[in-house]
């Protein structure tokens, strides 16, 4: 039977603070009754708004919670708005405040060793369980003293204890995006325990490096890269310190079809646990010599502060206008993931780049501590695809494909705290407050304000998603919102600006900036898609021909002679090589359109197709102009060579009849290879003429068809 502690706030004497999650503010407390140092968790209802439901699930699980490498709950109750989770004391915090503090570069393999074993054995507990954890991160994972490890936070895994069917596969997601696994990030596909091996595999880099894979990159980024990227892994070049066990097992929980990926119990059969040192040898020896850890969290605090003070400048503020919610305002994402492929396929690798390093430094220790990055934002239900609720944290994201919850009305909240608050004399909420507490009530809603003044600089990107703000900070948000609509119109409309070429003769670009579907490259990047277009005004290869983009009117527009002649003499757009193909011309002005297969292949409306055909059109029509001139071109040429009259042209006067003879049958000889040549030009010509012709009539049919369609939707 455990110890009981007394749901008496005025029990419990708040003194430093040692943590600042997304929800909550963590003390180190004494529990006056025994004089015992704990960690008292405080959660700010008011900042969990609908989340109510989870914040308890939290703590109920908590306490039932058994096992030596997972922060057990001793008790919770309400205090004025908070949530009070009292809970064991880990001298050392997180091995996140550890690497800021003292390990930037990440911690050795030994001690990774060990950490990371002890994170999994409170896995394959959790799991056994019926539970996902859903949040596993450096930041989650506690020490002690001792060197102990325990895996903390259940602000998220808590929603899982829910409904009483204890489902295993879902579809809405809370987490944080540098560790969620690709599973997560695709609504309706559903995900299970094994996302929690994948975020494992996330932390064993993390811990090996100081900070997760892609953390220095927008989330909005970290989602695409995690969804079409190559998993993360540890690089047999740059990480050469570490074993090749190590990196053997990290590549086995970042492998993205979860179903290969191993089971908890089955990992820690491998090599690499079987190896580690007990943690009071390897993990023990990491905090020697440091300040006490609330020193820590305090210095923290005031980078931290520096850093908001510093991006509180108004030049600072003004950069951020922009990119500042695609980068930062993740709080709560209700999206859609074609959507943000797209947008984030209009972003510029190199402005990011640039943008990134300008934040790192200030915002990549916010991301990751959330320090001051908690705010409230109370996400409404619209519709059947309800919010799931509040977030919290720059850095935390959801995904959600189905509708799990409605709002949480007031009376919900009062009712949740009553259940909450059992064992806590009833009414006296308020009253039950000693000064002391108060003050360091008010201090963490000093906080909050700070955070939610945050908040300003981000926001949904998804109208959909309405955040608790002022009606002023609202419209400013409408506004930035507008601006940045209208700027990725811009961008759109740039991006469909360039020229890209279809028509029978393309080689179709998938990622091209015209294409109907996501302009999305399976891993290239997003910055070759847009070099394909820009780098190069080549736009169609085939045969000999190779058409660039800068004007294809030319070809109509100028006689093919005169204009080969001019290209000889001026170097003009339109040249023309040994052969009489190898024609180069430029299209400035024509129009966009489509590869036909893709428009087959899309469902799109007609009022878009028709456009597209039409240029179709255009350019088959322009294509049969250069056959036809260059037919004509080749008539001119048998023309000029073929026989005056029907004679032959006057052969040379020679005195010799033998060597006369000689020369008109060679003379002969190199007419007929001449003629067979000709007619061999003509005959591939007339091929590509008749395939032009083909091609030209499934458009006329096409082209019927869709108008057809239009009229009988017109009537
Ligand atoms: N029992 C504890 N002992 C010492 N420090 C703790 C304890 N619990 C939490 N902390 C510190 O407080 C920080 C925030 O705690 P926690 O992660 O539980 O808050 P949260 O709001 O749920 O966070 P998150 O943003 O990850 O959801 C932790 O990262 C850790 O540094």
């Amino acid at each position: 039977m455990g110890k009981i502690y007394s749901l008496n706030p005025s029990d419990y004497k708040l003194l430093e603070e040692v943590g600042f999650g997304a929800s909550a503010t963590v003390y180190r407390a004494i529990y006056l009754p025994s004089n015992e140092e704990v960690a008292v968790k405080c959660l700010d209802l008011d900042r969990c708004g609908s989340n109510l439901d989870d914040i308890r699930r939290e703590a109920q699980t908590m306490t039932l919670i058994d096992h030596p490498n997972i922060i057990k709950a001793y008790c919770s109750f309400v205090v004025d708005c908070n949530l009070w989770v009292v809970m064991p004391f880990m001298a050392e915090g997180s091995c996140l405040h550890l690497m800021k503090i003292a390990y930037p570069e990440g911690f050795e393999e030994s001690a990774i060793g060990s950490i990371l074993k002890e994170t999994l054995k409170a896995l394959e507990y959790l799991h056994r369980h019926g539970h996902i954890h859903r949040d596993v991160k450096a930041g989650n994972i506690l020490m002690d003293s001792n060197g102990e490890v325990k895996l903390a936070d259940f602000g998220v895994s808590a929603c899982l204890f829910d409904r009483g069917d204890r489902q295993r596969s879902r579809n809405t997601f809370v987490g944080t995006p540098c560790w969620m696994a690709p599973e997560v990030l695709q609504p309706g596909t559903g995900y299970d325990f094994k996302a929690d091996i994948w975020s494992f595999g996330i932390t064993a880099l993390e811990l090996a490096h100081g900070h997760a894979p892609f953390s220095k990159y927008p989330p909005m980024k970290v989602l695409l890269m995690t969804i079409q990227n190559a998993p993360p892994g540890l690089d047999y070049d740059r990480d050469k310190k570490f074993s090749k066990s190590f990196k053997e097992m990290v590549a086995m929980c970042l492998v993205k079809d979860q179903t290969k990926r191993p089971t908890a119990e089955k990992l820690l059969k491998h090599p690499f646990f079987k190896n580690a040192k007990p943690p009071d040898l390897s993990v023990k020896k990491l905090f020697a010599d440091l300040p006490p850890l609330w020193k820590r969290v305090k210095d923290l605090q005031v980078k931290d502060a520096a850093q908001l003070a510093l991006k509180k400048m108004p030049s600072a503020e003004q950069e951020a206008i922009s990119q500042s919610e695609y980068q930062r305002g993740v709080s709560a994402w209700n999206f859609d993931v074609e959507d943000l492929k797209f947008q984030a396929s209009l972003l510029q690798e190199e402005d990011e780049i640039q943008e990134i390093k300008e934040e790192e430094d200030s915002v990549k220790y916010h991301t990751n501590h959330k320090v001051a990055s908690s705010s409230v934002v109370k996400q409404e239900a619209t519709g059947n695809n309800s919010s799931r609720g509040n977030l919290f944290g720059n850095d935390v994201i959801v995904v959600e494909s189905q509708t799990k919850k409605g709002k949480v009305s007031d009376s919900d909240l009062f009712e949740t705290n009553n259940q909450v608050n059992t064992g806590v004399k009833s009414g006296s909420r308020a009253d039950l407050t000693p000064p002391v507490i108060e003050k360091d009530v008010a201090q963490a809603k000093t906080r909050t304000q700070v955070a939610r003044a945050r908040q300003t600089q981000s926001g949904p990107l998804i109208p959909g998603a309405v955040l608790s703000h002022s009606q002023s900070e609202r419209a400013r948000n409408l506004e930035r919102y507008e601006i940045e609509n209208q700027q990725l119109a811009e961008k759109v409309q740039q991006v469909r600006r360039q020229p890209s070429f279809s028509g029978p003769l393309n080689l179709p670009n998938r990622a091209s900036g015209n294409s109907l579907s996501a302009p999305i490259k399976s891993s290239g990047g997003f910055k070759d898609s847009l070099e394909d277009k820009t780098k190069t005004n080549l736009v169609q290869i085939k045969g000999r021909f190779s058409v660039t983009s800068e004007n294809v009117d030319l070809v109509k527009d100028i006689p093919l002679c005169s204009a080969s002649r001019r290209n000889s003499q001026q170097g003009s757009p339109l040249r023309k090589s040994a052969s009489v193909g190898n024609w180069i011309f430029d299209s400035k002005q024509m129009p966009n359109s489509q590869p036909v297969k893709e428009i087959g292949n899309s469902n799109v409306p007609a009022s878009v197709l028709m456009p597209q055909l039409q240029n179709l059109f255009q350019q088959t029509s322009i294509q049969q102009d250069l056959i036809m001139n260059l037919l004509s071109s080749l008539q001119l040429v048998e023309i000029e060579n073929a026989p005056q009259n029907g004679k032959l042209p006057p052969l040379p006067r020679s005195e010799n009849n033998g060597s006369a003879e000689l020369v008109v049958s060679e003379r002969e000889r190199m007419l007929l290879t001449k003629i067979s040549e000709l007619q061999a030009r003509m005959i591939s010509l007339t091929d590509e003429l008749t395939a032009e012709k083909v091609k030209y009539t499934q458009l006329q049919q096409q082209l019927h068809a869709v108008s057809g369609l239009e009229d009988d939707g017109d009537r």
